[in-house]
């Protein structure tokens, strides 16, 4: 059939009015990809802490405006320091990441770029991305001591690759990330959409549950505690609008226990109590969450385990 002469069905060309196409939101650690992330999306869907590397799971958050639906895809942050195997994942979501999405975002502090931000640009050089528009985000301007420094820093970015726009900004404004929405949004396909129209994330709401203990568990132990601790959660029920969940706080050595205990069970009691506020603000829904600190004891190679973690 040829497809050229056939007038197009009526349904179909009201359905090429919407616009809909993934953007990837790329950067070292800690120039505030999940900021950005939560703040065009409008809801809190990935987790940030003052920690980098805290991103740890490709995550995709969802915002449809008008006739344009944008989903997002969160990466985790270029690490090369150190070659682990959970980093050498890491790199591999980054470049299979950019592969299938039609525009990225690559973020940087306007004013700064230094190495870390050259090895990321490098990944959106390969022949692979030939094509693809990157857009340059100059996040954190508000953090730029002297704000005439960003257009002689501009023109030095212009040389280092062909960004398709330059966006100075701040993701924590909002007139910013409205202007920023309204910048991407040529560059998404004409094409139905994926989601529902009130979509904000394919994760599940057990997923969503686990990231936020997970935000708090690194928030209030600070430095002191290594990213080999995780969450699982042991169950999670539903019941009108209220959550039962219960969760374990996974470590790797008894030392670690004790810091996320506390003096007196003080520090897991606000690791919870926190949680539990934020679920519940984000489902607008009553929760009841039951915490438990375990040290891991070998079962973390069982596959099964491993698959519950997310980390597939
Ligand atoms: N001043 C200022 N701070 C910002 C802005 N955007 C983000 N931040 C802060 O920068 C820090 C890092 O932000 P994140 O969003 O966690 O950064 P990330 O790039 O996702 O970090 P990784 O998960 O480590 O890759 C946080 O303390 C944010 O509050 C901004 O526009 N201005």
């Amino acid at each position: 059939m040829n497809t050229d002469t056939d007038p197009a069905p009526d349904t179909e060309s009201e359905l090429s009015a919407q616009r809909c196409g993934l953007v990837a939101i790329v950067g070292r650690p800690n120039v505030g990809k999940s900021t950005l992330l939560n703040a065009l999306v409008g809801q809190k869907i990935s987790i940030t802490s003052n920690k980098a590397q805290t991103t740890r799971h490709r995550i995709t958050g969802i915002r449809t405006v008008g006739e344009a639906q944008f989903v997002f895809v969160d990466t985790p942050g270029f690490q090369d320091k150190h070659a682990t195997a959970l980093n050498r994942t890491l790199n591999r979501t980054v470049l299979s990441s950019l592969g299938d999405v039609d525009v990225v975002l690559f973020v940087v502090e306007a004013g700064r770029f230094g190495l870390p931000d050259a090895k990321v640009l490098s990944l959106l050089q390969a022949e692979s991305m030939q094509g693809k528009p990157v857009l340059l985000i100059a996040n954190k301007l508000d953090a730029l001591a002297r704000r005439q420094d960003v257009l002689p820093w501009l023109k030095q970015m212009q040389e280092r690759h062909a960004f398709a726009e330059f966006v100075p900004m701040q993701a924590t404004r909002a007139a910013d990330i409205e202007r920023l929405l309204g910048i991407v949004q040529p560059y998404l396909p004409e094409q139905p959409w994926f989601y529902e129209e009130d979509a904000l994330t394919d994760r599940s709401e057990r997923f969503m549950a686990a990231e936020m203990i997970r935000e708090k568990l690194f928030r209030l132990t600070g430095d002191e505690l290594p990213y080999s601790c995780t969450v699982v959660i042991d169950k999670f029920q539903e019941e009108g609008a209220l959550r039962r969940i219960a969760a374990t706080i996974v470590v790797e050595r008894d030392a670690h226990k004790g810091m996320v205990i506390g003096d007196g069970g003080e520090r897991l009691k606000r690791i919870g109590s926190e949680a539990r506020q934020e679920l519940e603000r984000l489902w607008d829904a009553k929760v009841f969450l039951e915490l438990w600190v375990k040290v891991r004891s070998g079962w973390a190679d069982d596959e099964a385990h491993l698959r519950s973690y997310g980390y597939e």
